[in-house]
């Protein structure tokens, strides 16, 4: 979805929605996306290669754009701006040890752009085809954002405490991201030796937990695999829900997630209807987890 690009490019960078400058960084964006969980093969014609490439010229794009923010040629105010005028090393080089070198700040862009897009489109796709999979489920959430329209003064658009006080959404994205798990394992590393479940595993492992069982276990989510917010009525118990992770390195995205979700929510089931055009379960068998097809509907106004 090229929305979720031009949301996360838009706050992170004040990247025109349209235009050369986003075309380009579009289509960088795809190869590095694509090549993502490839081989790490630096060898010409591999994935891994052509991610490079992309990545050098993301980088390029970059060098550029922060050049015209140094030299007051374009003033925004930015995640890049906030990185460049308070984080990154200044040419002086006084204080500069806890600063970011301009490698380090293009990688930090980088890294945000590509943990927030993919997983975020894909959170947006199985919305889509969850919901019109429970009509029930919709119509409670369209329930739900009508009475904040109705309550809203004149054309104002969604405030910051609409958005705050949508509790049935965010039982409804919970459970999508529950029943989705976007991202099926990530991994830690043994602090100490352990044993599970007759395992010996040892300190300093690398352990990937399979996120997709641990979100389908029967013990604690009842009839796994039907989709229903009212699971997160009562409070879960602890780890058995990591749509965002947990601890230290939980998802530093999670609210910016939450926020475009709802908005995005709130402008579906107000204003459209949609079918499916293709009927397939079929998941894609990648690092962030998507329906095979992408699920294409056909919209209509309601
Ligand atoms: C629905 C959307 C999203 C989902 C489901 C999601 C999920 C996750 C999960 C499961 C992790 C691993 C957490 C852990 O190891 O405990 C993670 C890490 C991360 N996410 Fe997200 N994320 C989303 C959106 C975003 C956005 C919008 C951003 C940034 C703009 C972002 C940035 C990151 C980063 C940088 C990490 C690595 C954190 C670290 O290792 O310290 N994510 N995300």
């Amino acid at each position: 979805m090229q929305f979720t690009l031009k949301v996360i490019g838009n706050m992170i960078m004040s990247l025109e929605p349209t235009g050369e400058e986003q075309e380009n960084f579009r289509a960088n964006f795809k190869i590095i996306s694509s090549c993502f969980a490839s081989l790490p093969f630096k060898i010409p014609g591999t994935a891994f290669h052509r991610g490079l490439k992309a990545r050098d010229r993301m980088h390029a794009m970059l060098d550029s754009i922060i050049s015209d923010r140094r030299n007051g040629k374009s003033v925004q105010q930015d995640f890049l701006e906030s990185l460049i005028r308070k984080h990154s090393k200044n040419a002086s080089g006084e204080d500069n040890d806890d600063k970011l070198s301009d490698k380090q700040l293009k990688d930090n862009v980088l890294t945000l752009l590509i943990a927030g897009h993919d997983t975020t489109t894909a959170a947006l796709t199985w919305l889509v085809k969850f919901l019109g999979e429970n009509p029930v489920v919709l119509e409670r959430l369209r329930e739900e954002h009508m009475e904040i329209r109705d309550k809203r003064e004149g054309e104002s658009s969604l405030t910051w405490s609409e958005v705050m006080n949508m509790p049935y959404t965010a039982k409804v994205i919970s459970e999508t991201l529950r029943r989705a798990t976007i991202l099926p394992w990530y991994s830690r590393k043994a602090a100490q030796d352990f044993e599970i479940d007759g395992y010996k595993i040892e300190k300093g492992w690398s352990i990937n937990l399979d996120v997709v069982s641990i979100h389908h276990d029967q013990e604690v989510f009842k009839n796994p695999f039907t989709f229903d917010p009212s699971r997160f009525d009562e409070p879960l118990r602890p780890f058995s829900y990591l749509g965002f992770g947990s601890g230290p390195r939980m998802c530093p995205g999670i609210n910016l997630a939450k926020l475009e979700l709802s908005v995005f929510i709130h402008h579906l089931v107000l204003r459209y209807k949609w079918t499916p055009l293709e009927r397939d379960d079929s998941v894609q068998p990648t690092l962030v987890r998507m329906p095979k097809s992408k699920y294409p509907i056909m919209v209509e106004s309601l």
